[in-house]
Order: C-alpha cells, then sequence, then structure tokens
C-alpha cells in the first residue's frame, strides 16, 4: 500500500515537536518568516530540532528572504530540506547547496506544467491555497480537481487540510504527501496533540482509499 508522506508545519513547542513525531509525521516545519504568528527565530528552531528523531526531516520555511539570512540560518539550524513559499526563481531556491521545495501558490492562472518545469530540480512541488495578501498558512482549501493527476507523484499538497478532509483529499488527488498547519491547531502556531493524532488517522484513512 502507498503511504502519503505528512509534514506537520509551523511548530513553534516542544510539546507540539514530540506530538507530530509521536503521531508519525514524516517531516515537521519551521517558519522562518517574520510576519507570520508562527514564526520561530533561528535560535527556536535549532532547539526544536533537537528534539527530532534521526528519520523525522526538519523543514526551514522561508518567504522572499534575503540569501544572507537564509545562509545564516542554514549555518545555525540543522535543516533537512528548505521550503520557499515565496516568488523565488529556481536559482533562489538551489543557491545553498541543500535540498529544497517550492510551494506554489493555486494562483487562478497558475500553470503548474510550466511551473514543474521552471521548478525541475526541486525534491518537490507543494501547492497552497492562494489568498491575495497572504503568503500563505490561510487554512483554506483549493479546489483539489485543479492538480493535474500526471503531477500528482510529485505533489505536497497543502492548504485548509485537517483530520475531516485529508482522507478524501488523498482519495482524489494520490499526493506524494499532505502538508497541514492551521487544521492541527487550537490557536496560530499552537498545535493541538488530538487534532494531530486524528489527522494522522484520517491520512491512514485515505491511503487504504487511494
Ligand atoms: O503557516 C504560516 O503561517 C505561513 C505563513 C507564511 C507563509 C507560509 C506559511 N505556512 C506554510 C505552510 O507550509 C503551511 O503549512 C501551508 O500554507 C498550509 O497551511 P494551512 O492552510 O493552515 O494548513
Amino acid at each position: 500500500m502507498i503511504r502519503t508522506r505528512v509534514k506537520i508545519c509551523g511548530l513553534t513547542r516542544a510539546s507540539d515537536v514530540q506530538a507530530a513525531v509521536a503521531a508519525g509525521a514524516d517531516a515537521v516545519g519551521f517558519v522562518l518568516y517574520p510576519p507570520s504568528p508562527r514564526a520561530v527565530t533561528a535560535e527556536q528552531a535549532a532547539a526544536l530540532c533537537k528534539l527530532l528523531p534521526p528519520f523525522v526531516t526538519a523543514v526551514g520555511l522561508f518567504v522572499d528572504e534575503d540569501p544572507e539570512v537564509v545562509a545564516a540560518v542554514i549555518e545555525q539550524v540543522p535543516l533537512d530540506l528548505l521550503q520557499f513559499h515565496g516568488d523565488e526563481g529556481p536559482r533562489d531556491c538551489a543557491g545553498f547547496g541543500r535540498r529544497w521545495i517550492k510551494a506554489l501558490r493555486m494562483r487562478p492562472e497558475i500553470d503548474l506544467h510550466a511551473e514543474r518545469e521552471r521548478y525541475a530540480d526541486a525534491d518537490g512541488l507543494l501547492l497552497d491555497t492562494f489568498q491575495p495578501g497572504r503568503a500563505g498558512g490561510t487554512g483554506a482549501s483549493f479546489d483539489w480537481d485543479r492538480v493535474p493527476a500526471d503531477l500528482a507523484p510529485k505533489i505536497i499538497l497543502a492548504g485548509g487540510l485537517d483530520a475531516g478532509s485529508v482522507a478524501r483529499a488523498i482519495e482524489q488527488v494520490r499526493p506524494y504527501g499532505v502538508d497541514v498547519s492551521g487544521g492541527v491547531e487550537a490557536a496560530k502556531g499552537v498545535k493541538d496533540a488530538e487534532r494531530i493524532f486524528g489527522f494522522m488517522q484520517g491520512v491512514r484513512d485515505g491511503d487504504k482509499r487511494r
């Protein structure tokens, strides 16, 4: 049976990292974008990374950040993967010698096949909801019918997922992975362990149907 991989994003607390690991998340995301209510500093992210066992991927998330800042964070935080969530071009993303994924916000006019070609060197493409003026973490979903079936194996599906919707999303899209932030929270940046475990159960239910 194919297992959909899971990233829990926007973690700010040690107890939430421990809950995500205990629930079986494959990756945890740290938002290094100060305007976000889920933002952590490099120091905080470094401390949270220390809680991760060897097979859980630490993802650092940036939005149109100054390359010198990204480089400084990489020096301080043992990130396994970089997630670029702004308008970064492929050369901006590849310039750090680390594995990286590109978030694509699902603008009405987006051409996903063209974007796949543009970001051909990405280790994954994360499809997220587009809301004008919002970089991400909207808590809203987009029309999953917009995800071309031939792209799905490289796609991490994000945007408004929660325990009640993730199984249906997996069954419909059959993505490589899913990503969630708001749908497992009690408040912005404060995850709820029960919702995390419920989300992971929803993923397992979806995998039975994909
Ligand atoms: O989570 C944020 O606050 C955020 C802010 C700015 C850029 C990106 C952000 N999050 C990136 C993620 O990968 C989220 O998990 C993704 O946008 C989905 O969020 P949600 O719809 O709340 O599940």
